[in-house]
Formats: structure tokens, sequence, C-alpha cells
């Protein structure tokens, strides 16, 4: 793209689904600390998130209460959960609402699954972002998604939800070709996961969650 803004800020849209509903694969071996594991995650992905250089604001969208106010403390803008149809309609409510707010900054979707996230890894992501108008980072297994950008004045059009990859390389998205962002292509649905992240480094509310389960 032309006219890369080497400085470009962006605001974070950030879907967190339900706590109750949340990290449905995680339910056999975590029991009833399923709920708490979705807000740590969350928490320690809005953390890297507010850490972040680039990143001018964190927009979370979510229709849990207790997430809500919790990320807000960690310093998110929650917004609700419109129209609660999913997750990519979610994330377009969230997008308008960053839009209003910060014109001049991109809308920058990310999964709220990243608990080994860090802050300088982001920066880098969304520097490639901003050379593109609408760019995405692929998940560990190549599969899906974690992060979807679009540059001011890009239309935002988030297909996150199964082979994500393949959706947004198809709509004309540029996937971001970062070797060392491991953290950020980590997202946690299975124990598996859950347990390579943990050998990555986890931020502190999942740290601490873990450390307590003996995990
Ligand atoms: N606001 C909002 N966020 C959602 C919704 N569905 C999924 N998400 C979020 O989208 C991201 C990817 O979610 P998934 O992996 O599909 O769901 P999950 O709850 O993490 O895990 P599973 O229940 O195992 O599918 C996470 O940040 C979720 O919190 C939704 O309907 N609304
Ligand atoms: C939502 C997605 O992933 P997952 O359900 O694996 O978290 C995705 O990769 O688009």
């Amino acid at each position: 793209m032309t006219g890369v803004v080497d400085d470009q800020r962006w605001s974070l849209v950030i879907p967190v689904k339900r706590l109750a509903a949340a990290k449905s694969r995680l339910a056999a071996p975590l029991g009833r600390h399923r709920a708490e594991l979705a807000l740590a995650i969350a928490s320690d992905t809005v953390m890297a998130a507010v850490e972040c250089p680039r990143v001018a604001e964190v927009i979370v969208v979510t229709g849990d209460p207790l997430a809500a106010g919790a990320l807000a403390d960690l310093g998110a803008h929650p917004v609700a959960d419109e129209p609660d149809a999913g997750l990519n309609p979610a994330l377009r409510h969230g997008a308008r609402s960053a839009v209003r707010r910060r014109p001049d900054a991109g809308v920058c979707a990310m999964s709220a699954d990243l608990p080994a996230l860090r802050a300088a890894e982001l920066d880098r992501v969304l520097a490639a972002a901003a050379r593109h108008a609408t760019a995405f980072l692929a998940d560990t297994p190549g599969v899906g998604t974690t992060l979807y950008a679009a540059s001011p004045g890009a239309a935002f059009r988030p297909g996150f939800e199964g082979s994500s990859r393949l959706r947004h390389r198809a709509a004309g998205a540029v996937e971001i070709d970062l070797a060392d962002v491991p953290g950020a292509r980590r997202d946690v649905d299975t124990l598996a996961d859950l347990r390579e992240a943990a050998r990555l480094g986890v931020g502190p509310h999942t740290a601490k969650l873990l450390g307590r389960l003996s995990f």
C-alpha cells in the first residue's frame, strides 16, 4: 500500500464470549474453573494489548458483566455484545464503535485467547499490518486466525471461525509473515494448547490460576 504510516496507531477490538459459555473444549479437564480460566486468559490478552505502544485503545465486545468490569479495570473500553449474533457481527459492532471514537486509528480484531501474547510482539505485528489495507495473522496450527486488521479507510470485513486463514486470504487480506511472534499465534482452545502457551510463558492472571490449580 502507498502512504504507509510507520507510526500508525490502532484500536484493538477484542471479543469476549459470555464466560459461562466460553472455552467449552476445556470443560472436561477444567470443570468449574473453566470460566475463571477464560477470564484470566482474556485479562492477559487485554493487558498485553493495553501495554502495546501502537495501540491507541482496547475495545472489548462482551455481554458478560463480570468480564466487562474486570477488563475495564485493566484499561479496556467495554461495549455490549450486539447484535448478539455470534463472533463476526460482534466484531463489526465493536469496529463501528472504534471508528466513531478514533477515526484516525486502524481497526484490529484480535482473539481474547492469547495468554502468552507480549506487547512487543503485538507491536511488530501491527507495524507489519500498517503496510496493507487489510492483513491477518494465522494461528499456530495454520488453520485459523488470531488477528485481522484494517487500516484507516479500508473496509473491515472479519471472517473468523473455522478455516479462517483461507477465508481471510481469499477475501484479499495479506497474510503477515513474521517468524517469531509465537505468543500472538498461540490461541488456546484445548488442554494441549494451554500447555504450549504455558511453555511460551503466560501472563500473570493465567500463571496465577494455573499455579493455584497445580497445573
Ligand atoms: N463477543 C463475542 N465474542 C465471541 C463470541 N463467540 C466467540 N467469541 C470470542 O471469539 C474468540 C474465539 O472464540 P472461540 O474459540 O470460537 O470460542 P471460545 O469460547 O474461546 O472456545 P470454545 O467454546 O471452545 O469454542 C474468543 O475471544 C471468544 O471469546 C460471541 O458470540 N460474542
Ligand atoms: C475463531 C477462530 O478460532 P478458534 O475457534 O480456533 O479460536 C478462528 O481461527 O477464526
